[in-house]
């Protein structure tokens, strides 16, 4: 296996992990858990606990693992103690028995038996004891972790660590304890009954952790402690494209996207592209691919076809030229690049891609060398946005031909629409023998292979494969006969930094790192790792440091009025719009002020409330107004009822749930057909027409909570291509944060914001929309009387109600979905 890689090192690091893992104490990790909610930790370096506040640089590895490693673990028991919280309504006790055990190497490998396990998947983190307990029941005597190794039909077998806890992490010293002893003969006997929880998987953060102690051996890893260039990239190692393909590019993307391709072509190993709300980061990457695709070391001097031609004197001579293929490809050392041809006329054999009309690619005999490229996202979401992007519009060639690469999608949970390209899917066609595009049996025809060389010769055979970054240290990827060449992760903004070490362990010679440290970072569950800058990703981590970032600039998503203040406040002016914009975003009901493009209303009578044991807030009037709103809004433009062109957003997931409870309630059981209401953490990424945001937070004397996070702000506001209609308590908000005080400011500058009293239906009667028809602007307002109820920015006047009714019957319920509350 060519793919550089020490599996000794890397199962040393995993069974490291296990064993501090598993030699944990569950009870104590919840009582630890309580404690520290209690006290508020600002991530100080602290010498009690061995955490270290995460740096911009790192002297050497072991000052970067002395850090990590730490906060990692302190993750790794925030989702323990989450798993336990989450479930304690209905804390699921299984029950099983005891069928076998062996033990290797200090582990104890029992394996159970039980009728009520189908939850139970490998690698998940189990506690087993010897009774259930919970509240109000005696504590057991006996009980300790367990790691699914593997999940059979009728078997599970363990990994448990019973030689005693580990204390110290530098030393792995163990001490031994009573529970742990009293599990041993539980598991080591056969028959024995034992009582099983599920607590939570381990997939990931194992992965992350493996990725994290193994930075002494990945690509980069001096420019990833210190977090400067380390390389000089010089001509010699430059890669050109053709002419056909560069005015393609050229014509298809703006100068700050072509700057950020041109910093891959000029071979940079690490390249931090940075993609503000609607300025095409899908786009360059797309063009990215077309351009490392198909370039060619900018000294090879090719007179042939439509290679890149750098003209430099004299033909080169055979040797030269590999001379400056080596260069520019360094990890072709050893390769003859003619053993590295691709066949000619597009047939070198590979499966199917979309069932679009774009045809495969037709490679050229001169080309000698194909990169191979990773393209990672932290979610499946975001990853197959990129997918279906590739088999809607397929990538260019050389030649300028949009063509559907081979690509394939390994992992779970792909999109139905990006199926055609998912591994699983290929492997059944590549078993069922039939080319799905062609409808043809196989062209190699003999016998048919198993699952797992199937899956790797597809894996060799694709040019990009797409993973979501936990994903890509899957063992599949052991089966590669070749690594990458190119990693991208997209999102990259939202991993944490050991998520980002992980694709890179798969072996790489140039890294893009394409994302948005002024979004929503990853979620991290443990507040204490979080303060101590374990949420920060390697993105933002390197820029922090100064390492050039390539900053995409155009906006096409924004009607001007909404980019002007994100662009202001979070991007230093450097947003622009790109052409049309404004036209395009312009919309009928622009023609009243309190419609958009950019509005504030000042809930002022709105009170916060936090319903009992939960760490989520709501607040009723500020629901009750965005339905008296929503209600004007689209019976006068019924054009807006679809959820895919409004979208009602709001902070906390309690809001939210009384937003779907109240819509369904006021409008009947569809709503989600007709409108998209979910948290700001689940709106990242996408965008509608029109956003409501429901700000929620409400006090007099109280702060704002995470809705003062500027990121979490920065991604509500910028979801709107034509009107967000912001909702709030503009005197809490301003007192709360700066940014927010901007943004109210910034509203009654622009004669946008509305301070709104009950009734609230009052405020949309027909004689206030009169009044904020845009025409009425122009002429003089006039005063409301002085007990007016409604008031409107310049010239409000309430005269009669207009109710709010239900239209018709066609609406519906939206699924709960995610979302990330404040404690
Ligand atoms: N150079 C360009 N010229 C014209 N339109 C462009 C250009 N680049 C991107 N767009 C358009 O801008 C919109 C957003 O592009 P894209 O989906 O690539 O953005 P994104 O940055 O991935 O979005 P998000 O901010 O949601 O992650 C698309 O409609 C796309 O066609």
């Amino acid at each position: 296996m060519a793919v550089d890689k020490n599996k000794l090192d890397e199962e040393a690091c995993s069974l490291r992990f296990y064993k501090i893992i598993l030699s944990w104490d569950y009870l104590r990790l919840l009582k630890e858990s309580d404690r520290k909610n209690h006290k508020k930790d600002k991530g100080d370096d602290d010498t009690t606990t061995g955490l270290k506040k995460a740096k911009n640089s790192y002297k050497d590895v072991e000052d970067y693992i002395a850090t990590f490693e730490p906060l990692l673990f302190e993750e790794v028991k925030a989702q323990i103690v989450q798993g336990k919280k989450d479930d304690e309504e209905e804390t699921q006790w299984m029950k099983a028995v005891t069928v076998g055990c062996s033990e290797i190497d200090g582990f104890h490998f029992p394996m159970i038996s039980s009728s009520d396990a189908e939850s139970i998947s490998q690698n998940d983190l189990l506690l087993l004891s010897n009774k259930e307990f919970g509240k109000g029941k005696r504590l057991p005597t006996a009980y300790a972790f367990a790691l699914v190794e593997d999940r059979r039909p009728d078997k599970i077998r363990l990994r448990m660590y019973l030689s005693g806890e580990v204390k110290q992490l530098s030393t792995e010293e163990t001490e031994a304890c009573p529970r742990l002893l009293n599990m041993r003969p539980l598991v080591t006997e056969n028959a024995k009954l034992l009582h099983v929880l599920k607590i939570c998987s381990l997939s990931t953060i194992a992965r992350e952790y493996v990725a994290l102690r193994s930075v002494s051996s990945l690509p980069f890893k001096d420019l990833i402690l210190s977090a400067t260039e380390s390389n000089h990239t010089t001509e010699d190692h430059a890669w050109k494209i053709s002419r056909p393909l560069k005015e393609f590019l050229e014509s298809n993307h703006n100068k700050s996207q072509l700057d950020a391709i041109n910093a891959g072509l000029s071979r940079k190993t690490f390249v931090l592209i940075q993609g503000p709300p609607g300025t095409g980061k899908t786009q360059t990457i797309l063009g990215l691919l077309s351009a490392i695709l198909h370039a060619t070391p900018a000294r090879v001097h090719s007179n042939r076809g439509n290679l890149s031609v750098v003209k430099r004197g004299p033909e080169l001579s055979m040797a030269d030229k590999y001379n400056h293929w080596g260069k520019a490809s360094p990890w072709l050392a050893g390769i003859n690049p003619l053993d590295q041809e691709m066949p000619i006329d597009g047939d070198d054999g590979f499966f199917p891609t979309s069932g679009n009309e774009l045809k495969p690619e037709v490679v050229n005999s001169s080309r000698k060398y194909r990169v191979r490229v990773l393209v990672c996202a932290p979610s499946n979401s975001a990853l197959d946005e990129i997918v279906l992007r590739i088999l809607n519009t397929g990538i260019r060639d050389e030649n300028d031909r949009a063509y559907s690469p081979k690509i394939v999608r390994i992992g779970l949970k792909a999109h139905h629409s990006v199926q055609a390209v998912s591994m699983d899917y290929l492997v059944e066609q590549r078993l069922s023998g039939m080319d799905s595009q062609t409808g043809d049996r196989q062209k190699q025809g003999g016998p048919l292979k198993d699952k797992d060389s199937i899956r790797g010769s597809i894996l060799d055979e694709a040019v990009i494969v797409f993973s979501t970054l936990s994903f890509s240290a899957s063992p599949v990827f052991s089966k590669l006969n070749r690594g990458f060449d190119v990693v991208i992760i997209d999102e990259a903004a939202q991993a944490v930094e050991p998520s980002t070490l992980v694709p890179l362990s798969n072996g790489c010679k140039q890294v893009f790192l394409v994302g948005d440290p002024v979004q929503l970072p990853a979620t991290v569950i443990s507040p204490i790792a979080g303060n101590f800058g374990y949420c920060v990703s390697l993105f933002e981590r390197l820029q922090r440091g100064g390492y050039p970032v390539q900053m995409l600039k155009t906006q096409y998503r924004m009607h001007p009025e909404i980019r002007n203040f994100p662009s202001r406040e979070f991007y230093k002016e450097a947003l622009e719009d790109g052409p049309d914009v404004e036209e395009q975003t312009k919309r009928s009901w622009h023609e009243y002020r309190c419609f958009g493009p950019f509005c504030f209303f000042d809930i002022h009578e709105g009170k916060e409330s936090q319903p009992s044991g939960s760490g989520s807030w709501q607040n009723v009037d500020e629901v009750e107004f965005v339905l008296a709103m929503y209600h004007k809004l689209v019976s006068r433009y019924p054009e807006l009822k679809s959820s895919s062109r409004l979208a009602i957003i709001s902070p906390y997931r309690h809001q939210v749930k009384l937003l779907r409870q109240k819509f369904r309630e006021t409008f009947g059981v569809e709503s989600d057909k007709v409108v998209d209401i979910n948290t700001v953490d689940g709106f990242q990424g996408r965008e509608k027409d029109v956003a409501i945001f429901s700000c929620v937070r409400a006090s007099k004397d109280k702060g704002i909570g995470f809705v003062a996070d500027f990121r979490r702000m920065n991604v509500g506001i910028t979801r709107a291509r034509s009107s967000v209609l912001v909702v709030g308590s503009a005197s809490t908000l301003r007192r709360g944060d700066k940014h927010w005080q901007n943004l109210v400011d910034s509203a009654e500058q622009r004669n946008a914001l509305y301070k709104v009293s009950k009734p609230y239906d009052e405020f949309f009667s027909q004689e206030n929309l009169k009044l904020m028809e845009v025409e009425a602007m122009h002429d003089k307002p006039e005063a409301p009387p002085e007990d007016m109820d409604v008031e409107v920015p310049v010239d409000g006047t309430a005269v009669e109600a207009d109710p709010v009714q239900p239209e018709e019957n066609d609406w519906g319920d939206a699924g709960e979905e995610g979302g990330y509350d404040e404690d």
